[in-house]
């Protein structure tokens, strides 16, 4: 079988990114993900993307973890979906697209060669769990935040692993973040993802859930805030409902293509 792909990455979070349009794609295999997504043996990724025609919208996005397992909404996967469909001319400068947790609103404007800018509107979040050490959210997907004095010193993998499997949080598990504030409008975190099970350079929904988190805990009044990444920069904007849930949830960044591949399989 030969599988044409384009990898893209997001601030660092890296996905292969495959046409599905004729469904050829043989989706219950659970292993071929996790080949192509393993990095000494594979294309190597954080994630693989299947884009496919929906009926009420632009395409549907369909998200892999590198374990190879389909699993909720992946915020940089949506940001290069977008790229990638408008690099296959699917959408232009604006989009709607479907995922897991419903339908995503998205701009797209080209920065450079192979470069986008990508605005993604996430679902509302009308709940965050908080206590006296972390909160938990939910931005498409769930999401431990807990802030620290001195993030360059967290053990993110080991750490995150452990937080990952609480019984607390089973039998799904969560992604775990951990932030630090640098300003009134800026935060650096550090993310463990669930189906990675390691630390990534980026998380989106993560990125998500720790702006809305620091706003929920009084960390910050301002309602665009600058999200610092292991591999770049995201803004994440909102707007707060008639209940203080949060509405209107944006995440924007660069996406970036890396270059497109044929895999041949043995
Ligand atoms: N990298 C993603 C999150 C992907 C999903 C996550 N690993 C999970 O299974 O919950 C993002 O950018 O949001």
């Amino acid at each position: 079988m030969n599988i044409t792909f384009y990898k893209y990455q997001g601030t660092g979070n890296d996905f292969i990114m495959i046409d599905n349009r004729l469904m050829t794609f043989p989706k219950t295999d659970t292993e071929l993900v996790a080949h192509l997504c393993h990095r000494r043996f594979g294309v190597g990724a954080d994630g693989l993307i299947l884009i496919e025609n929906d009926s009420e919208t632009d395409f549907k996005m369909v998200y892999y973890n590198s374990d190879g397992r389909e699993s909720t909404m992946c915020g940089n996967g949506g940001r290069c979906a977008v790229a990638f469909a408008n690099q296959l001319n699917i959408i232009e400068s604006v989009g709607l697209f479907n995922a897991i947790d419903g339908e995503h609103e998205t701009t797209v404007m080209k920065a450079g060669e192979g470069i986008f800018d990508v605005r993604l509107k996430m679902q509302d979040v009308p709940h965050i769990l908080i206590t006296d050490t972390h909160c938990f959210l939910d931005t498409g997907s769930p999401h431990y935040v807990e802030q620290v004095d001195d993030l360059q010193f967290v053990n993110v993998k080991e750490l995150g692993a452990s937080i990952r499997n609480k019984s607390e949080f089973s039998p799904g598990g969560t992604n775990v973040n951990f932030v630090e504030q640098m300003s009134s409008s800026e935060f650096r975190i550090r993310t463990y993802e669930r189906g990675v099970e390691d630390e990534t350079w980026s998380c989106g929904t993560g990125a998500t859930a720790v702006a809305l988190a620091m706003y929920a805990t009084n960390k910050t009044e301002e309602r665009k805030l600058q999200i610092m990444v292991e591999g770049g920069q995201l803004e994440v904007s909102f707007d707060l409902d008639d209940q203080n849930g949060f509405k209107d949830v944006f995440l924007k960044g660069p996406a970036t293509f890396v270059f497109k591949g044929e895999f041949v399989s043995v």
